[in-house]
């Protein structure tokens, strides 16, 4: 299989009508690659994904797929001339076909297709079940029954429209993992649509967090978390707290918890007002450390406790610490910082600041919450 980008968005722009929902959109997935489009409700994934898949014309940019122009104002490729398969929210499966016919659809006219079916619901774990209609199956099985008839005629590249959200906890985490695993043995490249966070980073390499329309950073899961390019991303991503300060040098930001060191150097002058960005795991339970909190509440997790903190300015941060070390509501603990992804940006209301935090899983100044 030959590596380099399979799928290329260059300035893209689409809507409905005169409306233009996604701007200047740029991204390039490559060959064998997993992507996932994430973002709140209404940024605009639904809407690209149906540009690539092309039922949505495109009023500015291109497409390309391989080396083929798909897309560009003026020029739509018919869907069923792309090679590109989709899976749905809905399933979408023809309800008086047995799951093997559905499975059979799109390529009946192939010789061989009835061993492709079988191999299809060998790969889906669904052998037995190919005699059943679609209402004769849980939510789980038809999704598979989905992919499989999407994956049938070998797509370049197969497309997922929020695919496990009418599946409940559990199994929605198993699917999404079993589908990275499907689709990785076949090399399949694809791009998943999700406003979940947990199943973005369990199923795709690459992701992309969108924001009214435009695409913040297009990055792997690790350097989303660690290394957000906008204060949107860094809050939309994960969880944590901005606090503070007020940067030393390029590498080092003096705050309320001390001087904090990071392996990131930044551009703007020594003295200028930031906010830092502090995730749980980025604040150690260090008995010896005179940094000391006052536990103000507690999530058990299992494996490890989440713990509201309150420092001496009455600030509060969220730090992660295993579970062996249990503490009570009311006690005082010490912390250390490790934050070697130091992320900062400036202060909001400073004037170098310009971005709004429209909604986070990150707070800021806790003591104003
Ligand atoms: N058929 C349509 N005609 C006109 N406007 C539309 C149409 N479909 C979506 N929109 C608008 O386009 C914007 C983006 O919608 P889109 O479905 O792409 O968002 P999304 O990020 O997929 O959201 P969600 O997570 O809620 O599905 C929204 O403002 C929506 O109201």
């Amino acid at each position: 299989m030959s590596s380099g980008p399979l799928l290329q968005l260059r300035e893209l722009d689409c809507g409905y009508g005169a409306q233009s929902v996604v701007r200047h959109l740029n991204l390039h997935l490559n060959r064998g690659e997993i992507g996932c489009l994430l973002g709140p409700s209404g940024c605009g994934k639904t809407t690209t994904l149906r540009a690539i898949a092309g039922f949505e014309p495109v009023s500015a940019g291109e497409i390309l797929l391989g080396d083929t122009l798909i897309s560009r104002k003026g020029h739509t490729l018919a869907p069923e001339k792309r090679r590109i398969g989709m899976v749905f929210q809905d399933y979408a499966l023809f309800p008086h076909l047995t799951v093997a016919e559905n499975v059979a659809f799109g390529i009946r006219k192939q010789p061989d297709y009835e061993r492709t079916v079988r191999d299809m619901l060998e790969l889906v774990h669904l052998t037995p079940l190919g005699k059943r209609y679609p209402h004769e199956l849980s939510g789980g099985q038809q999704q598979r029954v989905a992919l499989a008839r999407a994956l049938a005629p070998e797509p370049e590249l197969l497309l997922l429209d929020e695919p496990f959200s009418n599946l409940d906890g559990d199994l929605r985490r198993r699917l999404s993992h079993e589908v990275r695993e499907i689709l990785k043995a076949r090399g399949t490249s694809a791009i998943l649509v999700t406003h979940d966070q947990e199943e973005a980073f369990a199923v795709s390499d690459q992701v992309g967090v969108f924001k009214d329309g435009r695409l913040e950073q297009w990055d792997t899961p690790y350097n989303l978390y660690h290394e957000p390019l906008t204060p949107f991303v860094a809050s939309f991503i994960g969880q944590g707290y901005f606090i503070r300060g007020q940067l030393l040098d390029p590498e080092t930001v003096q705050t309320e918890l001390g001087v904090i060191r990071g392996n990131r150097a930044y551009v703007m002058p020594a003295g200028s007002s930031v906010d830092v960005l502090l995730r749980p795991d980025d604040i150690v339970y260090a008995p010896d450390s005179p940094l000391k909190t006052l536990i103000v509440g507690k999530t058990f997790l299992g494996a490890s406790t989440l713990y509201r903190l309150q420092l001496p300015t009455g600030n509060q941060l969220e730090g992660i610490f295993p579970s062996h070390a249990d503490f009570r509501t009311g006690e005082s603990v010490g912390i250390a910082i490790a934050a070697d992804h130091l992320v900062v940006f400036p202060a909001q209301g400073s004037i170098a600041a310009h971005e709004k935090f429209p909604e986070s899983g990150v707070r800021r100044y806790s003591s104003d919450i």
